[in-house]
């Protein structure tokens, strides 16, 4: 068993993950849309040394959805932003495989990984079907889009290795750029795609981008037990995400793989206060917000930042909790966890001082993926 610390990320999703947070004085109304808004937060986060950004995405939208997916960033675009105004942090974006194309997302991520220097994440989603019909894939169906992401994680994969990580030479003198027999395709046909490779990208300092999965299913947990490093599940039920990742680690090893090699990720909206009435007053704030009848569903972790903190390290020890991931219900809600919760973390010994690292993979203590061209 490795003894990793407690690891961190923070969702930035602009006015909030709610339909009416943005009402809030303290949140610009164009916050999802706003890059110093979302340069703040990243530089807010990496100053409290967290492990990663993370964006959530959406794939169709209408009239009922919540503000902050009406008129938001593209994950890429905005990470790339993000790269150039930090230096450790991780930036994972979501892209669900049921509308994309491997090819061009192996592309993108590799590239944000270079861009940023080793430290890009991809949470790969299967998102629901509904937006299907965005993406010219009507002719396809619910019962198609596990068999699909399979074939689309193998592809990505795949393409990824396309050079070994001695392949580039680039010697003036002899000019010899690159080494042939270290360039390789993937050459593969399946049922939803075909694609030859190789990728004209090389392979970072990670090796290849961290994948995370988000999904709760059965067919869900198959893929990710051969293809996910970090999986990001609700945070609301302890007893539920036990069951959820004695089962999820049981399969990552009939598939040959290191439980040790999958971390869980909860997400939670904690609510903190210095004291535990200054949290529900709190609470009691956003929920003026909302029209009259409406209540929060009453987050996990709320209370005093003693209080959290103990249900954090109690869900860490537990062995549910390897990267604990927030966003902000309450506009302060990043700037409270990080001056009230993550000292006494730190003071627990179960949160970091300081990066040991400046690659995602690297934060996260994952091993490097050796390229599986490589003799
Ligand atoms: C924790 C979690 C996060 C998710 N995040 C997203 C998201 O950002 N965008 C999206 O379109 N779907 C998201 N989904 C939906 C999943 O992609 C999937 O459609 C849903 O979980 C149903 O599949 P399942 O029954 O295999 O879990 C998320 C699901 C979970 C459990």
């Amino acid at each position: 068993m490795i003894e990793r610390k407690l690891k961190l990320g923070g969702i930035i999703d602009g006015v909030g993950w709610s339909y009416f947070g943005w009402r809030h004085p303290d949140i610009p109304a164009n916050a999802s849309e706003k890059i110093d808004f979302y340069v703040e937060k990243a530089i807010q986060l990496e100053n409290a040394k967290f492990d990663t950004i993370f964006l959530a995405d959406v794939s169709h939208i209408g009239p009922g959805m919540i503000p902050h997916y009406l008129s938001m960033f593209e994950g890429i675009s905005i990470l790339s932003a993000l790269s150039m105004v930090t230096h450790s942090i991780g930036l994972t974006a979501t892209i669900a495989t049921s509308y994309a194309d491997p090819f061009t997302v192996a592309r993108q991520i590799a590239s944000l990984d270079k861009i940023s220097n080793g430290r890009a994440g991809w949470n790969a989603i299967t998102s629901n079907p509904g937006g299907l019909a965005n993406y010219s894939r009507t002719h396809l169906s619910k019962s198609d889009l596990y068999p699909l992401k399979e074939e689309f994680l193998v592809i990505v994969e795949g393409l990824w290795d396309s050079y070994e990580d001695d392949a580039f030479i680039r010697d003036k003198k002899s000019g010899v750029f690159f080494d042939p027999s270290k360039m390789h395709s993937l050459n593969y046909t399946g049922n939803y795609f075909s694609v030859d490779g190789p990728l004209n990208i090389s392979r970072s300092r990670q090796g290849r981008p961290v994948i995370s999965q988000a999904g709760t299913s059965s067919a869900f947990m198959d893929v990710a037990a051969r293809h996910a490093e970090v999986i990001m599940v609700p945070g609301d039920n302890f007893d539920y995400l036990k069951g959820f990742t004695v089962e999820l680690k049981r399969r990552v090893e009939n598939q040959g793989r290191s439980p040790n090699d999958l971390l869980i990720m909860p997400s939670h909206s904690p609510i903190v206060g210095k004291t535990e009435k200054e949290a529900l007053e709190k609470l009691r704030e956003i929920e003026s917000l909302m029209p009259i009848g409406h209540r929060l569903p009453r987050p996990q972790l709320l209370g005093s930042a003693e209080h959290v903190a103990e249900k954090i390290e109690h869900w860490y020890r537990a062995g549910v909790m390897d990267i604990l991931l927030i966003r902000q219900d309450y506009p302060a809600g990043f700037e409270d966890f990080i001056k009230l919760v993550v000292p006494i973390l730190q003071e627990k010994g179960i949160f970091k001082k300081e990066y040991e690292a400046n690659t995602l993979r690297g934060n996260l203590e994952l091993p490097y993926p050796e390229n599986s061209y490589k003799e």
